[in-house]
């Protein structure tokens, strides 16, 4: 028998990463072959937007994908999140010039609380929400503070690139393929502090730490590149990462959905306090999924080094909770 249409929410659907992500949803990739969607796609309610988000619907309709089995498009988000079982919420206002970042919080912070409302008003009680808006941290923290009667755990943030960035790294500097290495992890916020961490990562079961054995590659190289990736790729394209922070989406939902098997992956969650890092802060830490949730790896050693590193993604995360603190 098949499977019960889900309804997946699109924010930003018009724009660079909707157009890169949309047609893997409806074509299964993210909650797979056998799991029929109907898309709920959410756009400003600009003429313009509105135009280029039925472009973007014509051309779903156009590739007649058997999985794809409704499409809406809203200007509101409290039409747009009804019922929804997954929400991806992209869109928002990246920082423009001489824009400073508070004022970017600021604007963001109105966007992500009017969402969070809206998802609390009228999405199913189990939906998995996923923030890659920026500053997805803080974001995905105001849309959780905005939904009180939905569970904090169903509230994440997108860690996916910082880890996916990480673990291709790793493969080009030990000459490995990129699908035999487990348990890498990043800790923290998606900017240029988080802190990609492959202490406890193994290809074949051979630790990567020793594979690699240079501090200062991981210290002046590694860290360095796959924390300003993000700016690499402004620098080289002129526009932001948008294939590959679809790619990641879908990893983060697919692998939330439909579970790891046991394999470490990073995603930004509320802390019950972990690690020593306060609850609700909206965190990239080590989990694993099953069944639908996810499960944070606990017992991690913590190194001085470690440990320095975390206190200064959470330092810059606790600012950015401060300077929106007074719009919740
Ligand atoms: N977390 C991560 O790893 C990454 C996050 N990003 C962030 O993702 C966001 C989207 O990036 P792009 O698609 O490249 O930007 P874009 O500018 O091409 O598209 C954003 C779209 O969002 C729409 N939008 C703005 N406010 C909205 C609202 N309140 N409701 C619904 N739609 C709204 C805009 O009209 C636009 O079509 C940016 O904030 C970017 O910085 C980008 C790459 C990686
Ligand atoms: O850096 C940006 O503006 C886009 C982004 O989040 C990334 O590529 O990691």
């Amino acid at each position: 028998m098949s499977k019960k249409p889900v309804r997946v929410a699109v924010t930003g659907a018009a724009g660079q990463i909707g157009y890169a992500i949309l047609f893997r949803i409806a074509s299964g990739e993210m909650l797979g072959k056998d799991q029929p969607v109907v898309l709920s796609l959410l756009e400003v309610p600009m003429e313009k937007a509105q135009q280029a988000l039925q472009g973007v619907i014509m051309e779903l309709q156009d590739c007649a994908f058997p999985l794809l089995v409704g499409i809406e498009a809203h200007s509101d988000p409290l039409t747009a999140f009804k019922d929804v079982d997954y929400a991806l919420l992209i869109g928002s206002r990246p920082r423009g010039p001489g824009m400073e970042r508070a004022e970017l919080l600021a604007v963001n912070a109105e966007i992500f609380t009017a969402q969070g409302k809206a998802l609390d008003k009228v999405a199913s009680r189990n939906v998995k929400v996923l923030v890659v808006g920026n500053p997805a941290n803080t974001n995905a923290y105001i849309a959780m503070k905005s939904a009180p009667s939905l569970p904090r755990k169903n509230f994440t943030a997108m860690l996916r690139l910082d880890h996916n960035r990480a673990l291709s790294q790793i493969a080009a500097k030990t000459g490995k393929a990129v699908a035999d290495i487990e348990k890498m992890t990043v800790w923290g916020n998606h900017s240029p502090t988080m802190y990609a961490d492959y202490r406890f990562a193994t290809i074949k079961g051979e630790s990567v730490k020793t594979m690699i054995n240079d501090e200062v590659w991981n210290k002046d190289t590694f860290l360095p590149t796959v924390g300003k990736r993000g700016a690499a790729i402004i620098a080289a394209r002129g526009v932001s990462s948008a294939a590959s922070a679809a790619n990641a989406a879908i990893d983060h939902m697919r692998d939330w959905a439909l579970g790891t098997n046991g394999k470490w992956v990073t995603m930004g969650i509320p802390s019950d306090g972990q690690y020593g890092i306060p609850k609700d802060t909206m965190f990239g830490f080590a989990v694993t999924c099953e069944g639908g949730e996810y499960k944070l790896v606990e017992g991690l050693e913590v190194d001085a080094f470690s440990q320095e590193r975390i206190n200064v993604t959470l330092k810059e995360l606790q600012d950015e909770q401060a300077g929106v603190a007074h719009l919740l």
